[in-house]
């Protein structure tokens, strides 16, 4: 068993073997072999060192939480100045943890709204926000972001834990709440997939999601050396702007149409839509939504033959399957679609052949299940 130690504790452990032993990595007296194995001894001693990296001010950072704090003030300066904050301003952050953007916020803006789920985190915060006379400009809610409805604000300004990058995203720009802009410090790698255009070869459903309703604009690149413990991965920053005027489409309805169309990588819409599964998906899903019933899935199950592309083909066909199959296709293929791949096609193109589907009164969104504005990303 390994002890949590101090940090004045760690400051003061040389990394001998008889010291450590002794002190940190001893259980009871009686368990404690006398002749402890050298490469054990190491093991340990480098969990220790590992450990104190990840110790901040005697604060033990989780990654499992994303806490990777960001220690730069000429970077946490850089970010305040480029997300444009007034100062009749009020501010969401997400996660400011022990405070160092916070502290910059404050000084920017009106206000700072910040949504902290790690209660070490908040008493730290509270107390760092006191001390300098700005407790009166923070709200602080102590909860899991996506389990939070915001109270209103102008701008999101954050360094965000990165597993949540997707929903979090997704609820503030297909969320109800207005604002001008969220200036978000992004894994490097997410938010290259998130600036990609149409016809980029890393075109791709994040990016085509997020892109219908917002503009997103590159702000900066930061070294993981920036921050503590330093993460894996570099990191941008990037700013998103919900767009003035949105596209008049079902949201449900978009999401689960892109998911199809982004469903398999450089596929062309006319192979993605012949293929077995999705039709009789849409089948079940389009009766579903016009008042008719349908129980043909199990009568396909069995006949169905792969070809050498590895696309299905349906080989005795129920005719109103047969029938909804070549309804299908036709309305991809006399649109000119049938040879395009999803990744190449603008919003107007994707947004176009949705009408098109729906129209004919075919759709993609199932009805009977819960709203999945969570899903941005995932494919
Ligand atoms: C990357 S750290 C950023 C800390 C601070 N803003 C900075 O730049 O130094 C992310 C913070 O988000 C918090 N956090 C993680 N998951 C969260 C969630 N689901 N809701 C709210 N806060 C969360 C972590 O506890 C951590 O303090």
């Amino acid at each position: 068993m390994i002890f949590r130690l101090k940090k004045q504790t760690l400051d003061k452990i040389k990394p001998t073997r008889s010291y450590l032993s002794s002190l940190v990595f001893r259980r009871d007296s009686h368990s404690q072999k006398p002749d402890y194995d050298r490469r054990k001894r190491g093991y340990e001693r480098n969990t220790v060192v590992e450990r104190k990296k990840k110790e901040h001010d005697g604060l033990f950072l989780q990654k499992s939480k994303g806490q990777h704090l960001l220690t730069n003030t000429r970077i946490l300066d850089a970010i305040v100045r480029s997300s444009d904050i007034k100062p009749t301003d009020t501010v969401l952050e997400i996660g400011p943890g022990t405070g160092n953007l916070t502290m910059k916020l404050l000084e920017a803006a009106h206000n700072v709204v910040a949504v902290e789920l790690d209660k070490r985190m908040v008493e730290i915060l509270r107390k760092r926000v006191s001390d300098h006379g700005f407790a009166d400009k923070l709200t602080i809610i102590q909860k899991d972001v996506l389990k939070t409805d915001f109270p209103e604000f102008d701008l999101v300004v954050a360094n965000i834990p990165y597993n949540i990058s997707s929903p979090l995203i997704a609820k503030l720009v297909y969320g109800s709440n207005t604002f001008r802009s969220a200036t978000l410090l992004l894994q490097k790698e997410f938010s290259r997939r998130l600036l990609a255009n149409p016809g980029d070869s890393d075109f791709n459903r994040l990016a085509v999601n997020v892109k219908l309703v917002a503009d997103v604009k590159f702000v900066m690149d930061v070294s993981k050396r920036e921050f503590v413990p330093p993460p894996k991965v570099d990191s941008s920053v990037v700013m998103i702007r919900p767009k003035e005027v949105k596209p008049d489409v079902n949201v449900q309805e978009w999401l689960a149409f892109t998911r199809t169309c982004f469903g398999k990588k450089n596929k062309t819409l006319g192979s993605m839509f012949r293929q077995k599964k999705k039709v009789m998906e849409l089948l079940s899903l389009s009766a579903g939504r016009n008042g008719s019933k349908v129980g043909v899935m199990s009568h396909f199950d069995s006949d169905v033959e792969e070809d050498e592309d590895g696309e299905d083909h349906l080989l005795c066909l129920d005719t109103d399957a047969s029938m909804f199959k070549e309804k299908v296709i036709g309305i991809v293929r006399s649109n000119g679609f049938e040879e395009k791949r999803p990744s190449k096609l603008s919003h107007e193109e994707l947004l176009h052949l949705l009408y098109l589907f729906n129209q004919a009164g075919i759709f993609f969104h199932d009805i009977s299940s819960l709203p999945q504005m969570d899903d941005l990303l995932h494919e």
